[in-house]
C-alpha cells in the first residue's frame, strides 16, 4: 500500500482509488483485493514449497532401462546392483539358486520334448524355433518329412533310456516352480494385444507361442529376496521339495551331460532350429558344479539367469560420493526396469514423465532372429523402429539417450559359426562379415537415427556391451553414471 510520502513513485497515481469512489464501492474493492492477495499468496507458497521439493529431490535421478524382450535390461539392472549395492546383492544372492537350477532343467526339458517327439516321429513340437524364416503363420511347425536332410534314424535304444532315465526331472521342474512361489508364470501359447512401440495402440496378432524355456515373475523381489520369498509361499512343503530337487538333479546329472553332449541330439537340435535360451550353454556346461548337492551360486550365473520381466519394477541405488558433484553428496537412482515383449511396451509410456536418462538396450547379435512374439518380425528391425520411436518423442527430448549395443560376445560367436549379415541385412553389402565393423555400421544407423529423430539436437552416448562381462560392464557403469551426472548438473545450472 502507498502512503501520501510515496508521491513521487510512478505508480503512486496509479493505484489510487477512484476520486468519487462511493463507501460500497470502496468495500467492494477492498474485498477484491484481499481476495486477489490471498490467490498470490497462495501462488507463492505453491511456489515455494515446489522449490523445496525440487532442492529435496535434486539428487534424485529418474532412469528407465528400454529396449526388445531379451535384450539384457534386467541384466544391466543386475550389473548396477551387483556395483552400487552390494549389501542388497549380498541378501538375494542365494534366492538366484533355484533360478539357475530352473533355468538348467527348462533347457533339458526343451531338448527331451525334441527327443520324444523324434522318437516317436512326431512332426509338432510344442514350441517354436523363435528365429529363422517362418512364413507368414503363427501355426507354422517344422515338419520332419519337409526337410529332407532330417535324419531321425540314427535315435535309438541309447536315446530311449535316456528319457527313461531323465523323466524325474519333469517332477523338479514343478519343485521348483513351485518353491519360487505361486507368482510363478509358465508363458506358452498367448494372445495379447500388441504394439510395437509405447505411443502405437494394441493390436490383437493372433495365438504366440512361446519357447519352452520361458517363465516369468511379477517382481524379483518375491523370487530373490529372502523376505519376499517367504511371502511366495516358501512353506516346510515347498523347502523340502527343493531338496528333493537337488537331489534328483545331482543323481540325474550323468545323463544330463550324456544328453547334452550327444552328436545325434545337437544336430536335431541345430536342424529342427530349437532356439535354447542364450545362457544355456553357459549353465549346461557348468552341469558338473550346478547340478550338485553343493551348488553355490556365483556372480556369473546370476548374470546369466533369466527371468523375464513383467511389468515394471523400481530399484534405488544411492551412490554415495561423487568427485563430479561435491555439494548433493549423495545421489539417488530410481532405475525403472520394463518388460521389453510387444504385448508390455503400453505400459511404459506412465514412466516417461520427468525422466533424466534412458538406457536403450538393443542386442546386435539378433540381426538374424525373429521376435518370438510375432515371428514375422526381424529383431534388429523391431529394435531400430523402437529407438527412433524414443529418440523423436517430444515427451522425451530432455531426457539424456544412452545407447547399450548389447550381445558383443554372441554376435562375434556367430559370425565365427559362419553366420552371414548380409544374408539378413543386404544392406550391409560386401562389407566383411566380422563383429567390429558391423557394430561400427550398427552404432552409425543408430547414431543417424538419434540426429535425424531428435525434436532438438542432442549427443549420442553409445557403448558396445557384453553385459553378462560384469567386469568390463562395471566400468561402462561407471561412465554411464558420470555422465548421467554431469549431464544433470549442466542442465539443472541451466534451468
Ligand atoms: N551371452 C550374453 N548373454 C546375455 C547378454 N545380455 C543378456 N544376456 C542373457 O540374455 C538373457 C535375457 O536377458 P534379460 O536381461 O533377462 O533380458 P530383458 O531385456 O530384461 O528381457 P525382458 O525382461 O523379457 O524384457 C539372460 O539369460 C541374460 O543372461 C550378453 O551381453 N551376452
Ligand atoms: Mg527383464
Amino acid at each position: 500500500m502507498f502512503t501520501p510520502e510515496d508521491a513521487s513513485d510512478p505508480f503512486y497515481h496509479f493505484m489510487q482509488p477512484p476520486a468519487n469512489e462511493t463507501p460500497e464501492e470502496t468495500s467492494a474493492r477492498l474485498k477484491r483485493e484481499a481476495d486477489a492477495q490471498r490467490v498470490s499468496d497462495a501462488i507463492d507458497e505453491d511456489i515455494k514449497q515446489h522449490k523445496a521439493l525440487a532442492k529435496k529431490e535434486s539428487h534424485i535421478l529418474k532412469v528407465l532401462l528400454l529396449g526388445q524382450a531379451e535384450s539384457g535390461k534386467s541384466t544391466t539392472l543386475k550389473n548396477f546392483r551387483m556395483q552400487y549395492d552390494q549389501a542388497a546383492w549380498q541378501k538375494e544372492k542365494d534366492g538366484w539358486r533355484t533360478v539357475v537350477q530352473l533355468n538348467l532343467i527348462r533347457s533339458i526339458i526343451t531338448i527331451t520334448t525334441l527327443i520324444e517327439a523324434e522318437l516317436s516321429g512326431d512332426v509338432h513340437l510344442p514350441f517354436d524355433r523363435g528365429s529363422g524364416d517362418e512364413e507368414d503363420d503363427d501355426d507354422a511347425e517344422t515338419s520332419v518329412g519337409s526337410n529332407p536332410e532330417h535324419d531321425c534314424s540314427k535315435f535309438g535304444d541309447r536315446h530311449h533310456l535316456l528319457m527313461i532315465r531323465l523323466a524325474p526331472l519333469r517332477t523338479v521342474e514343478a519343485d521348483l516352480q513351485r518353491a519360487l512361489g505361486a507368482c510363478t508364470e509358465p508363458l506358452r501359447r498367448i494372445a495379447l494385444p500388441q504394439a510395437a512401440t509405447p505411443f502405437d495402440t494394441p493390436v490383437q496378432r493372433g495365438l504366440t507361442k512361446r519357447s519352452m524355456g520361458e517363465f516369468s515373475v511379477r517382481c524379483w523381489r518375491d523370487v530373490v529376496h529372502p523376505e519376499g520369498r517367504e511371502m511366495a509361499g516358501k512353506t516346510a512343503r515347498a523347502l523340502a521339495d527343493l531338496d528333493t530337487a537337488t537331489t534328483t538333479m545331482a543323481a540325474c546329472k550323468d545323463d544330463m551331460r550324456a544328453l547334452w553332449q550327444d552328436k545325434v541330439v545337437q544336430n536335431a537340435v541345430s536342424k529342427r532350429r530349437i532356439r535354447l535360451p542364450d545362457s544355456a550353454g553357459f549353465f549346461l556346461n557348468q552341469l558338473d558344479r550346478i547340478a550338485s548337492p553343493d551348488y553355490s551360486v556365483t556372480d556369473d550365473d546370476i548374470v546369466r539367469a533369466r527371468l523375464r520381466t513383467v511389468g515394471i519394477q523400481e530399484y534405488k541405488i544411492t551412490f554415495k560420493t561423487s568427485a563430479l558433484d561435491m555439494a548433493h553428496g549423495t545421489w539417488e537412482w530410481r532405475i525403472f526396469d520394463v518388460g521389453g515383449c510387444r504385448t508390455m511396451r503400453a505400459a511404459w509410456l506412465p514412466f516417461f514423465e520427468n525422466t533424466n536418462a534412458i538406457i536403450f538396450v538393443s542386442p546386435v547379435s539378433c540381426f538374424d532372429e525373429r521376435l518370438e512374439e510375432d515371428c514375422r518380425v526381424n529383431r534388429l528391425e523391431d529394435s531400430t523402429l523402437l529407438w527412433r520411436s524414443i529418440c523423436s518423442t517430444k515427451l522425451l527430448t530432455r531426457t539424456q539417450l544412452i545407447l547399450f549395443m548389447n550381445k558383443c560376445d554372441l554376435l562375434k560367436k556367430k559370425l565365427k559359426q559362419g553366420v552371414l549379415i548380409r544374408n539378413s541385412l543386404t544392406s550391409y553389402g560386401s562389407r566383411p562379415n566380422e563383429a567390429t565393423p558391423f557394430v561400427k555400421y550398427l552404432r552409425d544407423k543408430f547414431k543417424e537415427i538419434l540426429k535425424v529423430n531428435s525434436p532438438e539436437p542432442r549427443a549420442s552416448y553409445i557403448y558396445p556391451t557384453t553385459v553378462t562381462d560384469t567386469l568390463a560392464t562395471g566400468k561402462t557403469l561407471e561412465s554411464v553414471r558420470d555422465g548421467v551426472l554431469r549431464e544433470n548438473l549442466i542442465k539443472s545450472q541451466l534451468m
